[in-house]
């Protein structure tokens, strides 16, 4: 009895979680790393950072290649070519686009090889100005500490969805942005990412709320799948159609961080359920829409469904959506023509293997903070409401 106890155990400790894989022997089984370096990408010097990763790598792997993409080869031309090479684990270092660009050639050839792909993953070195994707799945954003915690962390599978727009097929971890979104990362150049880092998007993120006009659309949703949908139940549909919504944006996200305030509003959004989060939002005024986005934020803290008429968020599986007039598309922060748009998850949808650190503990923690923060704010509210009434009721005595 005993005996069979301890062989379940084993057994169990063998497994681990479903969706992650422990890698305490993946420097051993992985004797080479190759580095996808974007030495344009983010404000940090290029061959400092170069230098900090080799060095951290060179200590857990026998043998570091580096590959430099350029402005003609992204992320996906250069992860074609190493993967060529014989290239297993892929490191991107650089931002959002190129991170995106070495996935994409990850996925293509686990579509074309199947098994026969091997044990292809993905490493995140964040060098980016938003670094979208490592805040979405908590890797550190810190240079040398995502470099070492490639050596140790867990393998986490992530869906990747397949985008059609105007300007041809292109594959997407992170999130595709019709309107609002589009205009703020078209207001962000490099030169102004350069100068104000993350900030660059604040600010043209604010410019775009009082330039973007409201544009009529058209969400056709397949496979709606939601477990709290307006906060009344479960939601099943085979297909919904909204229908000549005036809106101002609109998000479909597969993976997002609580920054990404557009994204959010279904309470999280889960880069691994087969599922995309799509979100419309349709405040007519600058100061409404500045109120919006501040729900949807505290929607993310707090990880709970904004059910304003202003906002419209839910799960599917497929997304198309029309614009009149046509509006710009960006999908993992890079433009990628206009509407009308498609955004799918396929079979295939799991293929992507991130290293990551392990999911569960940094959430929880942040989870408190944000819960412990938005208490404080609540309270200081109501002191100053106290405060203004004492104050207005000696007023009128005197
Ligand atoms: N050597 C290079 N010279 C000029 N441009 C390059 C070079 N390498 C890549 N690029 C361009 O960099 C872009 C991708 O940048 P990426 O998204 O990785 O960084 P970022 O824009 O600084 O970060 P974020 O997406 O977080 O704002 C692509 O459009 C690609 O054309």
């Amino acid at each position: 009895m005993r005996q069979r106890h301890d062989e379940k155990k084993k057994k169990k400790k063998k497994k681990g979680k479903v969706g992650e894989v422990r890698l305490t022997s993946f420097s051993r089984q992985h004797r080479r790393v190759d580095v996808i370096f974007n030495k344009v990408s983010g404000r940090r010097k290029p061959d400092a950072d170069s230098d900090i990763i080799q060095s951290t790598l060179q200590r857990s792997f026998e043998r570091v290649v580096t590959w430099h993409t350029t402005e003609d080869k992204c992320g996906k031309a250069v992860g074609e070519e190493a993967i060529a090479d014989g290239a297993t684990v892929l490191i991107a270092c650089g931002g959002d686009g190129t991170v995106t660009g070495v996935a994409t050639a990850i996925q293509k050839r686990v579509e074309e090889e199947g098994d026969g792909a091997g044990d292809l993953m993905l490493g995140v070195v964040p060098r980016g100005t938003a670094n979208a994707l490592c805040n979405a799945l908590d890797i550190p954003g810190n240079v040398k500490r995502a470099a070492e915690m490639i050596a140790t962390g867990c393998v986490r599978r992530i869906d990747m969805a397949q985008v059609w727009g105007t300007e041809g097929k292109k594959r997407m971890l992170l999130l595709a942005g019709i309107g609002l979104e589009a205009e703020t990362v078209k207001g962000a150049p490099r030169a102004m990412k350069r100068a104000l880092g993350a900030l660059a998007y604040g600010v043209a993120g604010i410019r775009s709320i009082w330039k973007q006009e409201g544009f009529e659309a058209t969400v056709i949703m397949h496979d709606v799948l939601d477990g709290k949908a307006f906060a009344k139940g479960q939601l099943e549909a085979k297909e919904m159609r909204l229908g000549g919504m005036v809106l101002k944006g609109v998000t479909v996200a597969n993976a997002a961080p609580a920054t990404s305030v557009l994204a959010q509003g279904v309470g999280t959004v889960r880069p691994d359920d087969g599922l995309v989060e799509v979100v419309c939002v349709a405040s007519q005024t600058p100061w409404g829409m500045m109120r919006t986005m501040l729900l949807m934020l505290r929607s993310a803290l707090l990880r709970r469904r904004e059910t304003r008429g202003t906002v419209f968020a839910t799960r599917a599986r497929r997304v198309s959506v029309q614009c009149d007039p046509p509006q710009r598309v960006v999908v993992d922060g890079e433009p990628c023509g206009t509407t009308p748009v498609t955004v799918q998850l396929g079979a295939r949808a799991d293929a992507v293997r991130v290293i990551a650190p392990k999911a569960g503990a940094v959430n929880r923690r942040r989870r408190h903070l944000s819960r412990a923060l938005i208490r404080l704010w609540r309270n200081a509210r109501g002191a100053a409401l106290l405060a203004v009434a004492i104050v207005a009721l000696r007023r009128a005595r005197a």
